[in-house]
């Protein structure tokens, strides 16, 4: 995707998505984001990076919600989220793939897309519509479910239970059950712990191949794929930001190499 920046900068022509301001996380006296600006193009792949307990997961809990800030603000598509629950940020268009499975092992395949399907009734006219129109409402969440399964290649296997699924079935399960709440922006949080070269590549191919109209954000510790993948880089150190650029600027930082690549990328 990294060679596409020019083609994604074109069509985003700047239009932000997401927005941090001054965003700052303590844990008692420990800050573990310390007034972090982030900024997000729309059709951006982003990767944060950063040595263990830089606060990337911290960002992103601040980024869906999981976490209240304790300073700053968080913007998505314009409009302050700060202080919305979880839920209502899914329903605005962020979805989060876990590194745990978010998937129900004992439920077919079309139950678990059909399920966060369900979750997700953003349009309130429509919704209290289809309580008068059950049948359509049905129709329209079949039709939705449908269109999933065909995008993440799992129509033919649709009535097989979750946990029947080869692996490699299975993380394109989750990824559909992240794309049945129709989200404008993924944030992946180590989407290949754990996985072979393989199992790893695979993954990366389904999240470019699937997600191609999303904005993702990344976090990641394989660089080599990081380098690959991204358009642009946010490098984390210890709560702040150390630097922000494109795989190329961000190989050639001394900044990043003095405090985290070292030898790495040479
Ligand atoms: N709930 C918590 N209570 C106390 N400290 C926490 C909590 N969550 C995170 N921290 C601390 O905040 C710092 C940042 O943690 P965070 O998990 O965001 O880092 P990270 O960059 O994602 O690290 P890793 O790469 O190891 O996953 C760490 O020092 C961590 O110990």
């Amino acid at each position: 995707m990294a060679m596409e920046t020019t083609e994604t900068n074109q069509r985003t022509a700047g239009e932000t998505i997401l927005e941090t301001e001054e965003l700052v996380k303590k844990f008692g006296q420990f800050t573990a984001t310390d007034h972090i600006n982030l900024t997000v193009e729309r059709g951006e792949f982003r990767s944060i990076i950063g040595p263990n307990g830089a606060g990337k997961t911290t960002l992103f809990n601040l980024i869906t919600g999981a976490l209240p800030a304790t300073e700053g603000a968080v913007y998505f598509d314009g409009e302050e989220i700060t202080s919305l629950s979880p839920s209502e940020r899914v329903r605005r268009g962020i979805g989060r793939s876990f590194q745990i499975s978010n998937i129900f092992g004992g439920l077919t395949v079309r139950e678990n897309v059909r399920l966060a399907s369900q979750s997700l009734d953003r349009d309130q006219y429509n919704f209290l519509q289809s309580l008068f129109k059950p049948t359509e409402r049905y129709d329209s969440m079949n039709d939705r479910t449908d269109r999933i399964l065909d995008r993440i290649g799992l129509r033919d296997v649709a009535d097989e239970t979750a946990d029947a699924l080869p692996y490699g079935d299975k993380r394109r399960l989750e990824i559909g059950v992240v794309l049945a709440t129709e989200p404008d922006l993924v944030l992946f949080d180590e989407p290949t712990a754990g996985m072979s070269v393989e199992e790893t590549q695979e993954t990366i191919d389904l999240i470019e191949e699937v997600l191609v109209d999303q904005t993702l954000l990344l976090i990641e510790h394989d660089i080599e794929l990081v380098m690959e993948l991204s358009d642009h880089i946010t490098v984390l150190n210890r709560g702040e930001i150390l630097a922000e650029g494109t795989p190329d600027e961000i190989a050639t930082n001394s900044d990043v190499q003095d405090a985290y690549l070292g030898g790495m990328m040479e």
